[in-house]
């Protein structure tokens, strides 16, 4: 088990060259947010907004359109239903999360399928949340690569049948390469598993136990593949940058409030870039 420690990423933040415009820090797409969890989506469109994506969509329930558009005017938003502008989306994006808030009723089931059948060979897609326990069920046809699951540990249990206390390091790493999955295992001291390597973090805290966390770190990772090349690294940088941001906040604040997590981001990255 490799530790992670602000040491360890020195050289791989993300660099911002002066040539650049939007296009360069990447299309994110997260398809996320039925009726009741819209705020699952906004959280993780949030998240990538701050740390960076140079443009980001939020697919999700029509009802959520007007919330998203006065809390994230940044963020562009379609209605997830719409077949047509969700295929050109997913044919053009850096990568697709898909999962949080999402549901798990046919709704849900059908675009999960929709997104599966279209998203490009090559194209990272990240599924988080409600999309784990749709592809729990194995109803799924499902041979995408390259794939990353952020599950927490009940919902590892759900997908790879490893009930929660016996999800050691290395029943948790066979499942992952027999699934050819990578694997962010969520908990504290967060464990990554991506190409035959597993990463721990260390840092983190007891304040982020709150609801919305883990949608805020699909939409740093979303950022973080977009513009570091080394998938491995990119996940690494996302899991421990969302963590040391919480630790920050931590030493001032009892809770860990997850849109206050991304509102610092900026801040956060501008410390740790050499
Ligand atoms: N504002 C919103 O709209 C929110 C929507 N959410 C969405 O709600 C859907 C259901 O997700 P939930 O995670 O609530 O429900 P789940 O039923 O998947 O899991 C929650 C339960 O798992 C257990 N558990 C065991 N180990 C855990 C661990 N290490 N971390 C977290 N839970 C652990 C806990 O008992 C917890 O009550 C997801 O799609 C999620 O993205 C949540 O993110 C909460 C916020
Ligand atoms: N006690 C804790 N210590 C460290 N990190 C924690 C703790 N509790 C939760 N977290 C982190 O918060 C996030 C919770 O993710 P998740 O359960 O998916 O939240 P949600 O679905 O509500 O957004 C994960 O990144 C997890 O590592
Ligand atoms: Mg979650």
């Amino acid at each position: 088990m490799i530790e992670i420690t602000k040491n360890y990423l020195k050289d791989i933040w993300p660099k911002r060259p002066l040539n650049s415009h939007k296009g360069t820090f990447g299309r994110v797409l997260i398809i996320a947010g039925n009726k009741q969890f819209g705020g699952a989506g906004i959280l993780s469109a949030t998240a990538a907004v701050y740390s960076g994506a140079g443009l980001v969509t939020l697919a999700t329930d029509p009802i959520n359109i007007s919330a998203v558009r006065a809390s994230l005017p940044e963020a562009m938003v379609i209605d997830y239903q719409n077949h047509d502008m969700l295929l050109a989306l997913i044919s053009n994006t850096s990568v697709v999360v898909i999962g949080p808030g999402l549901g798990t009723d046919e709704t849900a089931s059908s675009i999960f399928q929709f997104t599966l059948d279209n998203i490009p060979a090559s194209t990272p897609l990240i599924i988080d949340g409600s999309a784990i326990d749709l592809l729990a069920t194995k109803s799924f046809k499902f041979e995408h690569q390259p794939t990353i699951v952020t599950p927490h540990q009940m919902e590892w249990q759900r997908l790879s049948e490893i009930k929660i206390a016996e999800q050691q390091p290395s029943t948790n790493q066979k499942l992952a390469d027999k699934l050819n999955l990578h694997v962010v295992l969520k908990h504290p001291e967060t464990e990554i598993y991506s190409n035959q390597k597993i990463y721990q973090i260390k840092a983190g805290n007891p304040g982020m136990a709150t609801g919305g966390m883990g949608d805020t770190l699909t939409g740093i990772l979303s950022t973080m593949i977009c513009q570091i090349p080394n998938l491995s690294n990119a996940l690494i940088a996302g899991t421990f940058l969302h963590s040391y941001t919480a630790d920050l906040i931590y030493q001032t604040d009892a809770v860990v409030i997850p849109h206050r997590l991304s509102h610092a981001l900026p801040k956060t990255l501008k410390k740790l870039m050499p």
